[in-house]
């Protein structure tokens, strides 16, 4: 109120006076006179006058009246000190500390480390592992002549570069190919081009492990293919637990086989009654040709269930009926375990390969498991058990010839192979032994290489002809090259009721 009422008779007073008396009050109270003079005369003469930028100043001067010196002194005293602050503590920091310990850290380690550690790495990882033993690609045993006193089985001659190489082209050419899986044998689809050879064993004895390792994939690589991304690049499915493979699986090799295309039959001459055929008839025929689809591959591998533990009940009727009527299988694979040998599934098996007349080869796997690689050459490695890789050979001659006894077209070299084929399909130290050797062993059996060796008593079949079995009817060469796709089948797989009878 005192202060109205001094404000009021300023103003009351003549101007000159008025003059006078304000700069005499603001030369002795400058701060809490002038700003409330300068508040009221603000607000009072701006209509549109963007003043609000002074508030802060307002405020200041308003909420801290009392500490004039403080208010003025504080952001100025700040502003300083950060200032000073800023190029004193972080100039001289950065090339003290930072930069150079970086520089002198990354530069010699990239140069001169580097070079220093390769010497003195490189003798360490040689002391551990020591050098790596070359596994032999091929690797097959003959029977002794039988004039030996000694009969021990004798390393075979090594296979010429040049079949090994024709073999090994149908297996890595191309990635293999999942065909189908069939439960049961009429599942199978018709092929009357395609050689075919079936890979038998019992149970976890790897015959998935070495259709693996005969594409190429690398010792554990071959012993370990699960799920959909091996079965996506063609390889078969593995496991340490036995039954694993469940169904008749096909794999594809190779490219497909050159085929001629199919020959339109010659249409009937007027007055050939008998060559006119009914609608039925046509129909019928045309469906037997479109049952067989173009071959997409110039061999095929059917992995089959393991007999034995673990095995399926159904095992035995459905590949008896395939080993009796496929009509383009060519050869049956049987594994026996090195460490193992021959069990009574293996002679059952044996025996109905030599009934239905399907040409046999025996190829030993796991051999990985019996001693060093010298003593697998020269046959004299000692077995855990029960004796060398030779001495197993041995034995399997003896099985065979008991049970070749009841057959008089099942018989060594033309029944069964003398050369037995040793392996290692999923030996993960020495990948690929005797891989090349087996690739070659099942090529000669589908006809599509010529083994180039000159085996004393056994004459090598033509290249690129194929051995029929010896059945009863059927027992004549035919030159692959000769086969016509074309073709019409000639079994009566399209009749009804007849299927279980038909060869596909
Ligand atoms: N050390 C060694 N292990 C092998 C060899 N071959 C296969 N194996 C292993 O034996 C196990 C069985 O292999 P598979 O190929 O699945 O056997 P399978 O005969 O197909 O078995 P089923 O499908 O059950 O009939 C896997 O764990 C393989 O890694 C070999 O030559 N050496
Ligand atoms: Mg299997």
């Amino acid at each position: 109120m005192t202060y109205q009422r001094t404000m009021a008779s300023i103003l009351a007073m003549p101007p000159n006076l008025r003059s006078v008396v304000l700069r005499q009050l603001a030369a002795s109270r400058p701060v809490t006179v002038a700003a409330p003079i300068s508040s009221i005369r603000l607000f009072s003469s701006t209509t549109a006058n963007p003043a609000r930028q002074r508030p802060a100043a307002r405020s200041t001067s308003r909420s801290q009246p009392t500490q004039p010196g403080k208010t003025q002194g504080k952001p100025a005293e700040k502003l300083k000190a950060k200032q000073h602050e800023k190029p004193k503590d972080k100039q001289p920091e950065k090339p003290k500390a930072k930069q150079p310990e970086k520089l002198k850290a990354k530069q010699p380690e990239t140069s001169k480390d580097k070079q220093a550690e390769k010497p003195k790495d490189t003798p360490k990882k040689i002391k551990k592992t020591g050098p790596v033993e070359k596994a032999p690609s091929s690797f097959s045993f003959l029977p002794p002549p039988s004039n030996d006193p000694n009969q021990r089985a004798l390393p075979a001659p090594a296979p010429t570069a040049n079949s090994l190489f024709a073999a090994t082209h149908i297996f890595t050419c191309q990635k293999p190919y999942f065909m189908y899986a069939a439960p049961r044998f009429l599942n199978f689809p018709v092929n009357t081009h395609v050689p075919e050879v079936c890979i038998l064993g019992r149970s976890n004895v790897g015959k998935s492990t070495l259709i693996n390792a005969l594409s190429g994939a690398a010792g554990a690589a071959a012993g370990r293919a699960h799920g959909l991304e091996a079965r996506r690049a063609g390889r078969a499915i593995t496991s340490a637990h036995a039954g694993s493979t469940k169904t008749m699986n096909a794999y594809g090799f190779g490219p497909p086989p050159k085929v001629a295309p199919p020959k339109k039959e010659a249409e009937p001459e007027a007055g050939e009654s008998h060559a006119i055929k009914s609608r039925s008839e046509k129909r019928e025929e045309k469906n037997k040709f479109n049952k067989e689809r173009k071959p997409t591959n110039q061999l095929i591998l059917v992995d089959m269930p393991g007999y034995g533990f673990n095995s399926q009940a159904e095992w035995g009727k459905e590949i008896t009926k395939y080993l009796e009527k496929r009509k383009m299988l060519k050869g049956a694979v049987v594994l026996i375990d090195s460490v193992a040998g021959v069990k009574k599934d293996d002679r059952t098996v044996l025996g109905m390969l030599r009934d239905a007349g399907v040409r046999t080869t025996v190829i030993l796997t796991k051999a990985d498991k019996i001693d060093s690689m010298e003593e697998y050459r020269q046959g004299t490695g000692k077995e855990r058990k029960e004796g060398s890789i030779g001495d197993m050979c041995v034995k399997v001659w003896e099985e065979l010839r008991k049970i070749e006894e009841e057959s008089l077209t099942w018989v060594e070299g033309k029944g069964w192979e003398r050369e037995l084929w040793v392996t290692g399909a999923g030996d993960p130290r020495n990948a690929g032994l005797g891989i090349a050797g087996a690739r070659l062993a099942i090529a000669k059996m589908a006809g599509l290489v010529r083994d180039e060796r000159a085996l004393a008593d056994e004459e090598a079949p033509e290249l690129g002809s194929v051995v029929m079995k010896p059945a009863p009817t059927v027992s004549k060469i035919i030159p692959f090259d000769q086969i016509v796709w074309a073709t019409p089948h000639q079994g009566t797989a399209g009749s009804k009721g007849s299927r279980e009878k038909a060869s596909f």
